[in-house]
């Protein structure tokens, strides 16, 4: 085949279930392109996380970034283990790459599957499709503050934690937020905000959101309050279509948002960096999950789906279709990890996702 496609991972599978899931993703990767004829790739792993800082003292190397930059794209596991603490954990890989690579949102599609109870009592709940756009550099995350420095001691300490909001972050993610509802059948942004109680970055968020909104007449846009948006999330979730919003802000709501659909093992997500100077990176919306590492019955669909839109990134729009597609027809056949209410295995998950894709292919 003529133009065939290649690229290179970054593969760091990271802690707990990260490296489980990981693995079943590079698998349907790998079927692909071996079905598809479109695309090789090659991945480079890197043993980065909780582990390794427990033997070296840090959890990726002084280079790392320095070392996966040139790659296409990363692909990411989850990070975070019971001994090491979760802000060491956090900072010293997640965010690191997130910041240090200037992944400026986090995509985080919801959507319902088939066959897939979920906890949302809706009569529709089967078309409902929510992009969740999360900044992602700045506002609460980033990392600004201090502790003890009033000098206080034992019982009276003093902690600062500030969030930054700047007029370029917030237009960025907010333009992108449009750009995508643009691409939609109902063109809508939601907009989140906390900007009664904070009344400095969040009302900088809300003048950008309304100064951009003029640029897109064609795109319905509303405005809400987190605390209000939540219940909005469960009482009238037929009204949201792309929710933009702050890091931790979008951080939680995508939580709520994966819950109602069925689990959190079913949210992918994408950590993009669109102006060419660093690669995106592509990782399941939840963490390393100790309670259940270990075990196989991880859910590997939000790593898998992580792996569509990584395709859909690089340009493989059809492939990552594919994904969807047999994902879909997986949880309507009813091959469902315990989470969302069956008893198959995470390699059991795997492997209908790639028998599907095969019967595709075979149909050609
Ligand atoms: N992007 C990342 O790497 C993230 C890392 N973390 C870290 O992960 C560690 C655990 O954090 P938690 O708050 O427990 O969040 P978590 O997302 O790891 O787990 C929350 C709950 O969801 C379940 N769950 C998560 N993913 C699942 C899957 N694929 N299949 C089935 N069930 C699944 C877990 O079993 C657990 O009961 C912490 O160290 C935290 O800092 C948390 C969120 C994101
Ligand atoms: C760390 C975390 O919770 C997240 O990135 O979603
Ligand atoms: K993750
Ligand atoms: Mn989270």
């Amino acid at each position: 085949m003529e133009n065939k496609q290649h690229f290179k991972l970054a593969v760091i599978p990271g802690d707990g279930i990260g490296e489980e899931v990981i693995q079943e993703g590079l698998r349907v990767v790998d079927h692909l392109s071996k079905t598809s004829n479109k695309f090789t790739f090659e991945s480079d792993y890197f043993p980065w996380g909780c582990e390794y800082y427990l033997e070296h003292g840090k959890m990726m190397d002084e280079d790392g970034l320095e070392r996966i930059k040139n790659h296409d794209a990363i692909y990411f596991g989850a990070v975070g283990y019971p001994t090491v603490p979760d802000h060491i954990s956090l900072w010293g890989l997640r965010l690191a790459i997130c910041q240090g690579f200037d992944q400026w949102a986090n995509i985080r599609p919801v959507e319902f599957l088939p066959g897939v109870e979920g906890k949302l009592n809706h009569p529709h709940k089967e078309k409902l499709n929510w992009v969740l756009v999360r900044e992602n550099t700045e506002g609460e995350y980033s990392g600004i503050g201090g502790r003890n420095f009033a000098g206080r001691g034992p019982g009276k300490e003093v902690a600062v934690q500030s969030s930054v909001f700047t007029e370029e972050g917030c237009e960025r993610v907010i333009r992108h937020a449009f750009d995508l509802a643009m691409k939609r059948d109902r063109k809508k942004v939601t907009s989140v905000t906390k900007s009664n109680a904070q009344q400095y970055g969040m009302v900088l968020w809300d003048e950008v959101f309304k100064r951009v909104s003029r640029d897109y007449p064609e795109v319905e846009t509303d405005q809400w309050l987190v605390d209000a948006m939540a219940a909005r999330f469960v009482l009238h979730p037929e009204e949201l279509e792309v929710v933009v919003a702050s890091n931790l802000h979008a951080d939680i709501l995508s939580d709520l948002g994966s819950a109602l659909a069925g689990s959190l093992g079913i949210a992918p997500s994408a950590n993009i960096h669109l102006d060419g100077r660093f690669p995106s990176m592509f990782e399941s919306v939840h963490g390393s999950a100790p309670d259940i590492a270990g075990q196989g019955i991880a859910n590997p669909i939000g790593t898998i789906g992580s792996a569509a839109l990584m395709l859909e990134h690089l340009g493989l729009k059809q492939e990552a279709d594919l994904i969807n597609e047999a994902i879909r027809a997986t949880t309507k056949d009813g091959i469902l990890t315990a989470d969302i209410g069956g008893t198959s295995s995470t390699r059991e998950v795997t492997d209908a996702i790639i028998s599907h894709i095969s019967s595709k292919y075979a149909n050609v």
